[in-house]
């Protein structure tokens, strides 16, 4: 099982994100990320955030599985939240007193606000300080993310690039190259596959060829998760603070701008796809079932020709 890399070299960092041909993940570690790292403590936090109304997932299990939904949407206080994310027992609860939570910040109009930690958290905002990986034009999202102890979140990718910078507690890493998207057992932007460390390989057998990446971060170190890239994430010994910060790649026009998750399709594909949905209705219309399974299965051919033409310029 490979490591995810690893550079103590903010230059070296700025080279492999910068590079078309590298952008490959890694740990960036002795970068100054501000004053949080002494600061953000829960009553630091707690106080200085105060009782904004805050909307978190809250699950009785480990691992948060979007697929099957095993967890509910509630409402808290920001200074209740960071306390009960701090414990492992909770004398007041939703689900049960070992419950877990995993706030990921949205802004305050939920439905339109894309995450900005300036905005909706300006009390601590100063205390952060990105990488600088990217230019200021290229900034999309700042999302700040608390969750309890060993937490799991689903495997899933992203359509922009990736700082995910820890700040609190540490979590464990895994991730997995675009090109393994089938191995992953994909449904949408997620994988199906929950138990991601411990698989059911009768039900996953193509999991089997996916290469795992893994990796470890601490307070202080800053993981570079670059577009596409499939990536599970679990807090391991205490409560977790994470700040991650979405930056465009490619041209700006090509991303949805009410991507509230930095996870929509890009303009281009969403276009070829409804395309294409629109060409096969056409067919259907036109001709008998036989004649479309038949050339369905032709366009599939088509495909397959066309993945391997790409996989050999990779
Ligand atoms: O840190 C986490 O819990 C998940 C992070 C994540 O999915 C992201 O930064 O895109
Ligand atoms: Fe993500």
């Amino acid at each position: 099982m490979p490591t995810i890399y690893e550079t103590d070299s903010l230059d070296e960092a700025i080279d492999i994100v910068q590079d078309e041909n590298k952008r490959f993940p890694f740990i960036l570690h002795k970068f100054d990320i501000g004053s949080c790292q002494e600061k953000w403590t829960s009553e630091y936090l707690a106080t200085k955030i105060g009782a904004k109304p805050v909307r978190i997932h809250v699950s009785q299990d480990a691992m948060m599985d979007f697929v099957r939904k095993n967890f509910t949407y509630e409402n808290l206080p920001f200074n209740k939240l960071i306390h009960r994310c701090e414990q492992i027992i909770n004398e007041e609860y939703f689900l049960a007193p070992n419950e877990r939570y995993y706030f990921r910040a949205l802004g305050d109009n939920q439905r339109t606000d894309v995450a900005n930690i300036e905005k909706h958290f300006p009390s601590i905002a100063n205390d952060i300080k990105y990488p600088p990986l990217f230019s200021t034009e290229q900034f999309f999202s700042s999302v700040f993310r608390v969750g309890s102890a060993d937490t799991q979140l689903w495997t899933h990718y992203d359509i922009m690039d990736n700082v995910l910078i820890q700040v609190h507690g540490t979590k464990r890493l895994i991730m997995f190259k675009p090109s393994d998207i089938d191995y992953l057992y994909i449904d949408g932007d997620k994988s199906l596959v929950n138990d991601i460390e411990n698989p059911d390989f009768e039900t996953y057998p193509l999991l089997r060829q996916a290469t795992y990446y893994t990796g470890i971060i601490k307070p202080g170190d800053c993981l570079y998760i670059p577009a596409l890239w499939f990536h599970n994430v679990k807090s391991l010994d205490t409560y977790a603070i994470s700040v991650n910060v979405f930056w465009y790649h490619l041209k700006a026009d090509f991303y949805e701008p009410k991507d509230l998750y930095g996870n929509k399709d890009l303009v281009p594909f969403s276009r070829t796809i409804g395309q294409l949905a629109k060409s096969l209705n056409e067919l259907d219309k036109q001709l008998p079932p036989v004649y479309v399974d038949f050339y369905a299965k032709r366009l599939r051919s088509y495909l397959d020709n066309y993945i391997k033409e790409y996989e050999r310029k990779l």
